[in-house]
């Protein structure tokens, strides 16, 4: 299980993707803070450190929110870094949904066994749907992911369930690896490696925020 090196928290680590303009920001504000930023500009990424409660423990959640990634800059650095990845669209724009389809395409050949959601955003805009749920619910059956759509201006409930579920996901996950680590020999581990097949990542390029 990652931890951190200081107190042993364990720490998973999420980047959020998706085309511009489609509330990757005001997403993460939301979650971690429970306000909306209306205006929220910003041209670099940005790195949130937040420690929070899950299931009665603590947990140190670090979420980089990438700025205006698109599938020729793709965020090929976040998403090794990261232990899941959410990918965002917004529901009024059918180019952010093509976008989000590449990408999960491209997160899951990178990653396979990454822990991903499909989020479609802007649900209080019902009037400007460009995108159907059926279709966000189709495309994330087809990526083995799953699909949640929200307001974030709204604060749905569902964006917590949403953060949530990748958070449980990925805590089963370092723990069944933690299991299997000690039970191999050290030989073995040396062997094989980690299997995390990692590039190298330069996470102090990235604006480190803690938000209260
Ligand atoms: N109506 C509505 N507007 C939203 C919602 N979420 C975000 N917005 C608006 O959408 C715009 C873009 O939001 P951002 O959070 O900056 O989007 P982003 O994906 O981080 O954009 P980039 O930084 O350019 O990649 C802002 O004007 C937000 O107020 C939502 O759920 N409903």
């Amino acid at each position: 299980m990652k931890t951190d090196d200081k107190n042993n928290m364990p720490k998973v680590r999420i980047a959020v993707i998706g085309k511009s303009n489609v509330g990757k920001s005001a997403l993460t504000v939301r979650y971690l803070t429970r306000r909306f930023i209306g205006e929220y500009r910003s041209n670099t990424d940005l790195l949130y450190r937040q420690t929070l409660t899950l299931n009665n423990s603590s947990l140190e959640v670090e979420i980089v929110d990438v700025c205006s990634c698109d599938i020729k800059a793709f965020p090929e650095e976040a998403i090794y870094w990261a232990d899941a990845c959410v990918v965002v669209y917004d529901i009024t724009c059918r180019n952010s949904f093509n976008q989000a389809s590449d990408m999960l395409q491209r997160v899951l050949n990178l990653r396979s066994q990454m822990t991903t959601i499909l989020l479609g955003n802007k649900a209080d805009l019902e009037h400007l749907r460009q995108v159907e749920e059926l279709e966000g619910r189709t495309l994330a059956v087809q990526n083995n992911c799953q699909f949640f759509e929200v307001s974030v201006a709204e604060n749905s409930s569902t964006i917590y369930t949403a953060f949530d579920t990748v958070l449980n996901d990925c805590r089963s996950i370092q723990s069944s690896h933690k299991t299997r680590k000690f039970s191999v020999s050290k030989m073995i581990g040396t062997l094989i490696g980690n299997g995390n097949n990692k590039v190298p990542h330069n996470e102090s390029r990235w604006h480190s925020r803690r938000l209260s």
